[in-house]
């Protein structure tokens, strides 16, 4: 764990010194768009594009999720850094390595943040999405990836599948911002508080969400209006790793999201859509929080369990007739 510091790797834990024990995430940095208008520097290319993730990270996992749903598997490449992340930071493994790079043939992620941007400053963060012709970083906002991948390669692919839909989108924005406060970056503020306010804070902050959410799940099928959309998606990727490691690597211990009735089959019915039960990897999701984060973890043992089954039956589809957007 780390981050770059005039072009140097520094080895240092998050800072909360300055905010009241509080995690706070920062912002990326890369933040351009891939376009087909005629200007554009970043163009829909086969090819062209290449996606660093790590199997472990929520954020990364969206935009795996989203190579899937949108048929982008021949169009983006794809590869997957270590499960630790230690005092290197992300670490690609050796040559040849189902972890290699195989862009750069790099040993860290920082190394790519560098080849970027020689001045570089702040935390290196997956997902990254690298263009091979440019040689540089087009993006690394988990966000913004996915909203690429919804509509820019439609042109090569055909995939007219949108989860960002212009009629939902008001709506699908605040929702996301509610559940990204409360939910997804809310577990990661409950785990990485290092004071009992911050913690607490967080996690009731969750766990009124996560109420929230079991009765809206009771008469709406998803999150948004009767389909599945992006803000659907970027839930998932944090309530899949709820019982895993969210409940009890960062203490948000008071209930499991498998005592959850409409919440848990909400998410068996995401974890059965066609692709994805393939982009989830729960060795790499707990090897990676509790053998990285020594500060909360110091022995670096990793729990056996728990006994999950995402592929058991699921009873959302009664829902569909009386599904109502609000
Ligand atoms: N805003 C980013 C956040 C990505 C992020 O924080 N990824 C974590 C892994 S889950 C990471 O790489 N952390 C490394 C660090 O903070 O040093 C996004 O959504 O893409």
């Amino acid at each position: 764990m780390g981050l770059l510091v005039n072009g140097k790797w520094q080895d240092k834990w998050y800072d909360t010194k300055n905010s009241k024990g509080s995690f706070e995430r920062q912002e990326s940095r890369f933040r351009h768009q891939i376009s087909d208008a005629q200007d554009a520097l970043y163009q829909p290319e086969a090819g062209r594009y290449h996606l660093y993730v790590s199997l472990a990270c929520p954020w990364a996992h969206r935009t795996l999720i989203f190579r899937e749903l949108k048929g982008l598997q021949d169009i983006i490449s794809v590869s997957v850094v270590e499960a630790e992340m230690l005092e290197n930071g992300w670490e690609f493994g050796e040559q040849g390595s189902k972890t290699a790079d195989p862009l750069h043939g790099f040993d860290y992620l920082y190394q790519v943040y560098l080849k970027a941007a020689p001045d570089y400053e702040g935390r290196v963060t997956v997902p990254v999405l690298w263009d091979k012709k440019t040689q540089t970083i087009v993006n690394n906002e988990s966000s913004e990836i996915i909203r690429i991948f919804n509509t820019a390669f439609n042109s090569l692919t055909g995939n007219q599948n949108n989860y960002y839909p212009d009629t939902l989108q008001s709506r699908i924005d605040e929702i996301n911002d509610e559940i990204y406060d409360a939910i997804n970056n809310g577990v990661y503020r409950a785990g990485f508080a290092t004071t009992q306010a911050a913690y607490e804070e967080a996690f009731f902050q969750l766990f009124e969400k996560l109420d929230w959410l079991e009765e809206h799940l009771a008469n709406n099928r998803y999150l948004v209006g009767e389909r599945l959309t992006e803000a659907d998606w970027r839930l998932f990727t944090t309530l899949i790793r709820f019982d895993a490691v969210y409940h009890g690597h960062f203490k948000c211990n008071r209930n499991k999201v498998s005592e959850f009735h409409h919440i848990s089959n909400y998410v068996r019915e995401l974890y059965q859509v066609a692709n994805v039960a393939s982009t989830v990897d729960f060795d790499h999701i707990k090897v990676h929080y509790y053998a990285s984060h020594r500060t909360i973890n110091p022995t670096l043992v990793v729990p056996v369990g728990p006994v999950l089954d995402f592929d058991a039956p699921h009873d959302r589809a009664q829902l569909n007739a009386q599904s109502s957007s609000e």
